[in-house]
């Protein structure tokens, strides 16, 4: 089969159109307005469009490889920030902080030979300047950083470091002081490249804390090294077809967003070299491969028979389409099901009634 045309979503006769296409692949005109679905009952637009929520704050994956970061303080509040920061793998970390008053976590993340914390720091020029920042000094400490972030029991000092960071257009946050801040942290879980931020812009981080924690318990166990394998995927994807020309970027979305959309997390989470080298061999021929596509010899060759199942939907719920739904738990598949026995038992206790 040639190459799908450029803009296509379905080449592959059986292949599932999946839920939602890329937004650069329909016309604005035809995206609809999410409030229409939402279960929010607070949410009673009747516009096109989704309207703007007005919270202050754009939430964004913010790539941070090229910058140096000062983090000021060693409390309970800076070793959140570094761990975060640790995350985001910046060029270079320095913590100022006297060691007197520097909490544990701070000091064995900076200095300690433990292999996690070693790994911890890897690629990353961390340094630790043991002293107390002075009034008189910061215009010095700062300079050369592109983001300062104080976490200081001291609100006068915070403020001063504000003010030299904005005379310098340093970004900065200010952990005691909401109205100095560029940016706000939020409640963040990591799972691997998997990062999810609940933020209340300033209104409940306590509160955001739990939103964070109630999330953790839904997020399915392999959902992390899902997305890692995503990601090595779409890397592989882009060895056999690195063209930058508009149709082969199409056709490389298009093609991965029919993949994406046959896997379920959990598949994803399993999905080793050889079923990705197996996926990739589709490409070619605009085939989208599912998990079991892949798998035809699993279970003694029942593989096969799950695969052709897996291609007409069997299991799946016919309206959201989502792949780690089940039909078990589709409110549309349970209601029909619910009417039409509700309707075959009301028939046949009047079929009875009327013979009596
Ligand atoms: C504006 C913001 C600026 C910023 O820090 O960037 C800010 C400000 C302040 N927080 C204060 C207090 C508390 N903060 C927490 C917890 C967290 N605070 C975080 C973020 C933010 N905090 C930003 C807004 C984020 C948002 O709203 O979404 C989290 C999400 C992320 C993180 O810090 O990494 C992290 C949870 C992480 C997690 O567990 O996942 C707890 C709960 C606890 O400790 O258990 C308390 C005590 C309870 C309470 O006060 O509500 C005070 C002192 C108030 C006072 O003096 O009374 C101020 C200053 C003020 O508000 O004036
Ligand atoms: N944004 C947030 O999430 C939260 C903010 N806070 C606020 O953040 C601030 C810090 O909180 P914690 O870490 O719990 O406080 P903490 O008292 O545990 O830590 C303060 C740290 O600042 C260091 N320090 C003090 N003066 C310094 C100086 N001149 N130079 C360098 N380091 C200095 C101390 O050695 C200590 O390590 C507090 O003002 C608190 O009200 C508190 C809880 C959450």
């Amino acid at each position: 089969m040639p190459p799908a045309p450029a803009g296509t979503v379905a080449s592959d006769p059986l292949a599932d159109p999946g839920p939602v296409p890329h937004p650069s692949l329909v016309s604005p005109s035809s995206v609809p307005n999410a409030d229409a679905a939402s279960t929010d009952p607070s949410h009673s637009s009747t516009a096109p469009y989704e309207p703007p929520q007005p919270s202050g704050s754009l939430l964004l994956a913010w790539q941070t490889k090229k910058l140096s970061i000062l983090l000021i303080g060693g409390g309970a509040v800076a070793a959140s920030r570094l761990y975060h920061l640790l995350c985001a793998q910046p060029a270079r970390i320095v913590v100022l902080a006297p060691r007197d008053g520097t909490c544990d976590e701070v000091s064995w993340r900076l200095t300690s030979d433990h292999p996690e914390a070693v790994a911890g720091r890897a690629g990353i020029a961390v340094e630790w300047r043991e002293r107390a920042l002075e009034d008189k000094s910061i215009d010095e400490e700062i300079e050369g950083f592109d983001m300062v972030l104080t976490a200081l029991d001291d609100a006068p000092l915070s403020r001063a470091v504000y003010t030299a960071c904005k005379a310098r257009r340093v970004l900065v946050n200010v952990a005691d002081v909401p109205p100095e801040c560029d940016f706000y942290f939020g409640s963040t879980l990591r799972r691997g490249a998997l990062s999810v931020m609940v933020s209340t812009n300033g209104k409940g981080p306590r509160v955001a804390a739990r939103l964070r924690r109630r999330l953790e318990k839904a997020l399915p166990d392999n959902a992390g090294r899902a997305i890692d394998n995503v990601g090595l995927l779409r890397a592989g994807l882009r060895k056999r077809e690195n063209g930058g020309d508009k149709e082969t970027i199409e056709r490389r979305m298009e093609w991965m967003i029919r993949v994406s959309d046959r896997w379920s997390l959990a598949q994803l989470g399993e999905m080793d070299d050889r079923m990705r080298d197996a996926v990739l061999e589709g490409w070619e021929r605009g085939e989208a491969k599912g998990y079991w596509d892949v798998n035809r010899s699993k279970c003694c060759g029942l593989g096969w028979v799950a695969s052709l199942f897996a291609r007409a939907g069997v299991g799946r719920c016919p309206v959201d389409r989502d792949p780690d739904g089940t039909a078990l738990k589709c409110p549309f598949v349970m209601t029909s099901t619910g009417f039409l026995l509700g309707l075959a038992t009301a028939g046949t206790a009047a079929a009875i009634w009327a013979r009596r």
